[in-house]
């Protein structure tokens, strides 16, 4: 284990004290991007801790971000190795937890190719088109009624839906897998591949408390589940038992056929079992969970919420249903879903990176093998770089032109650099449109007896962090006006 104090000639990092063994571990806390947040108020923005044996260090403002994702991302742009992703992703075969090497460049180029390109998310807009008014249907028999409508699952399962009629040509009301079923394996899967592993952080004896606690077990189960899934997807597509056009799985299964080349690698059913993977955890809870943040956001902030939906409104005039082309006019939307993020990022710490070769940020020396995490919910909080940051306000992306697309590093739901996300096109088409219809067709009001400052904003922990509580708000179908 690398320690400063032995090593004169590199500078002391700032580091919070901790305990022989654990290190810091203690401190880190079911919400660890809240704990390092706080932290790094005092210790600032560039934070060393030992995670038991495990050198961190941890990035906190904007430019301390550019260093690590900019002007030193080829360093530090490979993953650790960690025993859950390991042990789901038929050893690091998928895109986000593979080591940076030949073979993540060709299956990242594959799926930026095939799977999340334009071309790509043009052609499932028929699916989006169906699932939405799906989903419209069903809060509006909720408005007929005045009951309220849960918006964490309203927003999951559109989501759901999306992205496993795109990746498995299957809808999961009442076909095969039943859904309940389907999300506990999903559900799982995220929660093992977020879970706190001994084996990560304590070397040698660390596998022990994994196996006594049950983790490991958990695991095992998590990652049968999963493959048991995929095989009977594989089956589906074999007995042509699927709907629509060629999906997620019909393409890999082709490639897989034509012999595709990943690396030194032929494509097998692993490599696409570990593809799909980082299709459902990725693609699945990120939209969701973005969608029912704005909308909280938006109940907690009645100004916002009525100039929105004037905006939509306006825009679109009196229809049934609203295109995928309208979403260009919608700009007070697309701040609104910029200040979501900026206050409620899906993956509040990234993924986390480890240096590959030794680098400096702010005159700190970087050792190999250190494991780098940037913390993008502080970075939202930064009074240095947001005035007022507590307050939900879109108007402060108006005069200008930051986005989400990973080149400002004030704003980076998506990551930056080499690892940032491969799908932010089809993200952020999902939440725009879902947002829209939501906002277009009904008025939201709060149930009886809640009112604004009732509306919380816990979070639930995990990779992703989503609204602990769930959003409930009463439906009204909108008044048409003409
Ligand atoms: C609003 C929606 C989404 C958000 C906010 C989001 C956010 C992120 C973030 C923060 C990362 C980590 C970047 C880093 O470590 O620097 C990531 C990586 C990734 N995302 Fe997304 N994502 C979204 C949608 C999707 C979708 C729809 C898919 C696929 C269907 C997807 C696939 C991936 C993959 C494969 C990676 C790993 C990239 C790599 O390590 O090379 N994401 N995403």
């Amino acid at each position: 284990v690398f320690n400063h104090k032995k090593h004169p000639k590199y500078r002391q990092f700032p580091c919070p004290p901790g305990f022989p063994i654990i290190g810091n571990l203690h401190q880190i806390g079911e919400l660890p991007h809240q704990t390092l947040w706080k932290l790094s108020k005092k210790y600032g923005p560039v934070m060393h801790l030992m995670l038991g044996r495990v050198p961190t260090v941890v990035v906190s403002s904007s430019d301390t971000a550019r260093q690590v994702l900019r002007v030193h991302d080829l360093h530090c742009c490979t993953r650790p190795s960690l025993s859950g992703p390991r042990e789901l992703s038929y050893n690091y075969l998928d895109i986000a937890f593979s080591p940076y090497d030949d073979y993540w460049k060709e299956v990242r180029k594959l799926c930026v190719q095939e799977l999340f390109s334009t071309k790509q998310v043009h052609s499932i807009q028929p699916i989006k088109d169906e699932e939405v008014k799906k989903m419209i249907d069903s809060i509006a028999e909720s408005a007929s009624q005045k009951n309220p409508v849960n918006l964490n699952n309203k927003c999951l399962e559109l989501t759901v839906s999306v992205v496993c009629r795109t990746a498995f040509g299957v809808s999961f009301e009442g076909t095969v897998l039943n859904s309940d079923r389907f999300n506990k394996i999903v559900r799982e899967a995220l929660e093992m591949l977020g879970s706190f592993s001994a084996a990560d952080f304590i070397p040698y004896v660390g596998w022990i408390i994994d196996v006594l606690t049950g983790l490991q077990g958990r695991r095992e189960r998590s990652k049968r589940d999963l493959n048991a899934f995929f095989e009977q997807m594989f089956d589906l597509h074999k007995e042509g038992k699927k709907e629509g056009n060629e999906d997620f799985v019909d393409l890999l299964l082709r490639l897989e056929k034509e012999e595709a080349v990943l690396g030194n690698d032929k494509l097998t059913r692993n490599h696409i079992k570990a593809i799909l993977l980082d299709v459902l955890l990725a693609g699945i809870d990120t939209s969701a969970i973005t969608m029912t943040w704005a909308m909280t956001e938006l109940a907690r902030n009645p100004r916002v919420m009525k100039k929105v939906q004037s905006e939509i409104r306006t825009q679109m005039g009196n229809r049934s249903m609203i295109s995928f082309e309208d979403m260009d006019q919608l700009e007070y939307l697309k701040m609104v879903i910029k200040e979501t993020w900026r206050l409620h990022p899906t993956t509040p710490l990234l993924l986390p990176r480890e240096a590959m070769s030794e680098f400096d940020i702010n005159g700190y020396t970087i050792p190999v093998k250190t494991r780098l995490h940037v913390n993008v919910w502080a970075i939202g909080r930064d009074p240095d770089t947001w005035k007022d940051p507590e307050v939900f306000l879109p108007e402060r992306f108006m005069d200008n032109n930051i986005d989400a697309k990973g080149q400002h590093f004030e704003l980076l739901p998506f990551g930056g650099g080499r690892r940032i996300c491969p799908a932010i096109y089809m993200g952020t088409t999902m939440v725009e449109f879902g947002l829209a219809n939501l906002l277009y067709h009904f008025d939201w009001k709060l149930p009886e007896g809640v009112e604004v400052k009732d509306i919380d904003v816990e979070e639930a922990p995990g990779l992703t962090v989503n609204k602990k509580n769930e959003l409930l708000l009463v439906p009204e179908m909108r008044r048409s006006c003409g």
